[in-house]
């Protein structure tokens, strides 16, 4: 699975994305380093900030599958410049990616801005925090 196959894969699971609120479908696609893809759409809710990001949903797939070892994520929506993951999504990929996993936002348009997790929440709040 290349890079490309990816991207298709987040293309396709954003047509199931539950959008009645934004109209703003998003997908996610993750290899995980075992082969296995996890997919993910944006769930939105009435109680608006219930909504699930399709990162997110992606993620919690793979880690309540018992799957932990992620290769890389790509998400697209269709936006005018490759689709930044929100600052929720940033903080979840950074628990469970390593920090120099590849993150592959992208877009309709076919534009692709590749960065590592460090990259997209440098400075981040994590466990050693919690522990002085
Ligand atoms: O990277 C992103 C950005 C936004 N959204 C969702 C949240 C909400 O359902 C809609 C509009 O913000 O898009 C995602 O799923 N991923
Ligand atoms: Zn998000």
């Amino acid at each position: 699975m290349n890079t490309e196959q990816l991207i298709d894969r987040a293309k396709e699971v954003r047509n199931r994305a539950y959008v009645p609120y934004s109209k703003f479908p998003v997908g996610a696609a993750i290899l995980m380093k075992s082969g296995k893809v996890y997919e993910g759409c944006n769930i939105e809710n009435a109680a608006y900030p219930v909504t699930c990001c399709a990162e997110r949903v992606a993620i919690f797939k793979a880690i309540s599958e018992g799957e932990t070892d992620f290769e890389e994520i790509a998400v697209v929506a269709d936006t005018n410049r490759p689709v930044p993951p929100c600052g929720s999504c940033r903080q979840v990929i950074s628990e469970f990616f390593e920090q120099d996993t590849k993150v592959h936002t992208t877009n309709l348009s076919g534009e692709v801005k590749t960065l590592t997790v460090r990259e997209l929440l440098p400075y981040s709040f994590n466990q050693d925090d919690l522990t002085k």
